[in-house]
């Protein structure tokens, strides 16, 4: 059987949609998702998203990894679903309830309350997530969000100068984070902009995280290094992200449609 696909992204953080709400497609395994993903022999993508109908929300979204793994939540991916969906919707996905408008060439997003207890992220074992006393290299004192995934945030000088490629997947597999974890690393260039490099969980570099941008802002702002309204510029462009104590993070900024096609389900089960 032919499957349906599109293929849209984030800031250049891109992702092949499934939508079971109009097509059929079969049940996912982990080894489809990383056939489909693999830039060489597959479509390709950092993440694959799949739609389906949902009793409590406009739609579900279920994300998968570029390793197959499934998680609770991609700000990207949130926004591209939203500018397909076309009007405002509730979207259902395993890190919680989002709601999300589209905008002139992409989306807002409203990303829900960010966590910071030791067990939500989750950590190995208590520690205070706004100032963490452990270090890696040249990487020190982090801090931890959960914003539907974890995330561990560094401030660095230059976060050009920081070999991600080693010390990403270091970090990523430390026992201190049981199941794994983002790796931003973050420079404070003014009050309202925050300079960012993300090592995705299950994905290695990416060219955007929406949901790293997300946690790095909330951190920075808990941290009072910056406003509570600031632009994150990644390697593959800005997004806005507004939060204030106590309340949800709203992140704005661009989604793209490339192209669709469909693709034998055979040859990826
Ligand atoms: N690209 C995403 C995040 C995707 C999931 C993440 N790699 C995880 O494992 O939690 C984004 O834009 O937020």
């Amino acid at each position: 059987m032919r499957v349906p696909f599109i293929k849209m992204h984030g800031l250049g953080n891109d992702f092949v949609v499934l939508d079971a709400r109009v097509d059929d497609v079969p049940e996912l395994t982990g080894e489809t998702v990383r056939r489909l993903a693999d830039r060489f022999t597959g479509i390709g993508c950092d993440q694959l998203i799949l739609l389906a109908p949902s009793a409590d929300a406009d739609f579900a979204m279920r994300i998968f990894n570029h390793d197959g793994g499934e998680v609770g939540a991609c700000g990207n991916a949130t926004r591209a679903v939203a500018m397909l969906h076309g009007k405002e919707a509730r979207i259902a996905t395993a890190g919680g309830l989002l709601l999300a408008s589209p905008t002139q060439g992409g989306a807002s997003v409203d990303m829900g309350v960010p966590r910071f207890d030791w067990e939500a992220i989750p950590l190995a074992y208590p520690m205070d997530t706004l100032s963490m006393p452990v270090a890696w290299d040249m990487l020190e004192n982090p801090g931890a969000v959960n914003v539907g995934n974890p995330h561990v945030i560094f401030f660095a000088d230059d976060t050009d100068a920081v070999p991600l490629d080693r010390l990403g997947p270091e970090i990523e597999n430390d026992p201190l984070f049981p199941e794994r974890v983002n790796v931003n690393v973050a420079t404070i260039v003014a009050p309202d902009h925050i300079r960012l490099r993300v090592w995705e969980r299950g994905a290695g570099l990416t060219l955007a995280c929406g949901t790293g941008a997300c946690a790095t802002a909330v951190h920075a702002m808990r941290r009072r290094l910056v406003e509570p309204k600031v632009t994150v510029t990644l390697p593959g462009g800005d997004l806005r992200i507004e939060w204030s104590e106590g309340g949800s993070i709203r992140m704005t900024g661009p989604a793209t449609e490339s192209f669709r096609g469909s693709f034998e389900w055979a040859d990826y089960a």
